[in-house]
């Protein structure tokens, strides 16, 4: 028996066993101090691509490059003890060969990555099974693919007609096939994300899916209420930070044009008091 009571981090084989058991809680993370709040609570921190739109100001996920995922990726492996870390690979990395898609991803599990995420579907496969086959696991991510919205035109829900439905079913099996761990499903109309966790044999992690998903993903910031105008319909708001923040700044201005901060005890005496 071991010693110490350490905290072990949780491993891909446990959450590949989860299909159909407690549902998976995941969040992304993109830096050491919120990894840490949020660590104790999920089971996978999903440093995501989004952080080149949520924190980077980019208009889409299109120009997010391996070297920003790694540095995002180190900040929160940093900040968590318990939670698997599954990362983002970023448009271009990926979608030439699978050697480019082995050394964008090895430079992440390098930086501290469990785990890397993939968007697409059947064309996909032969990477995800040259990496699987290498030693890197792979989350897939099929439905709404934010990396291709210079194709699609925008990010509508995907799924509405009964050929998108069946290609977007088949990208799914595709992925597991070639030995994907578990699946995003995002954005797609709620039956397709029903049927595919009950056709597919890993776990599905939803967002803008169903609640029938084996787990839900949201964008931290979407949840923390710091995105504004032109967040995702699918997004539960649990807190009001942008309302947070824009009270403390406006205290902080007003205090500070009115002299009352620094107070005496914000500020160093000339000697102590012996
Ligand atoms: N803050 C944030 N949250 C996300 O969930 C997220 C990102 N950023 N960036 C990367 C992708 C892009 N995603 C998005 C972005 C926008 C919509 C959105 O605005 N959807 C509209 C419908 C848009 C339409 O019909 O054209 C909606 O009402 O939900 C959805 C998913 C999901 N991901
Ligand atoms: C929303 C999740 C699934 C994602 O891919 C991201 O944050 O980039
Ligand atoms: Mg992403």
């Amino acid at each position: 028996m071991s010693v110490s009571a350490a905290i072990r981090r949780i491993t891909i084989p446990q959450l590949r066993a989860r299909k159909g058991q407690e549902p998976i809680v995941a969040l992304t993370a993109y830096t050491t101090p919120v990894a840490r709040l949020l660590d104790p609570h999920v089971d996978v921190l999903l440093v995501g691509d989004s952080v080149g739109m949520v924190v980077h100001g980019l208009d889409s996920t299109v120009g997010v490059t391996v070297e920003m995922m790694a540095l995002h990726t180190a900040a929160v492996r940093r900040g968590s003890v318990r939670a698997a870390i599954v990362t983002d690979l970023p448009f271009g990395s990926y979608q030439a060969s699978p050697r480019d898609a082995f050394a964008a991803a090895h430079r992440l599990m390098v930086e501290g990555a469990s785990a890397v995420k993939l968007e697409g579907g059947a064309e996909m496969a032969e990477t995800v099974a040259f990496l699987t086959a290498r030693g890197i696991p792979v989350m897939g991510h099929v439905g709404l693919l934010p990396q291709s919205v210079n194709m699609l035109g925008g990010y509508n829900a995907r799924g509405r007609s009964p050929e998108e439905a069946e290609r977007i079913l088949a990208a799914a099996k595709a992925m597991v096939e070639a030995g994907a761990f578990s699946l995003v499903i995002e954005g797609t109309v709620e039956p397709l994300a029903r049927r595919i966790t009950e056709e597919v044999a890993v776990p599905t992690i939803g967002i803008g899916a169903s609640v029938d998903c084996d787990g839900q993903v949201l964008v931290v910031d979407d949840l923390l209420g710091l995105t504004g105008a032109g967040t995702p319909r699918f997004v539960r708001r649990y807190a009001d930070l942008a309302g947070a923040i824009t009270e403390a700044a406006s205290a902080f201005a007003a205090d500070v044009k009115a002299r009352r901060f620094p107070g005496p005890e914000h500020v160093f005496a000339e000697k102590k008091p012996s």
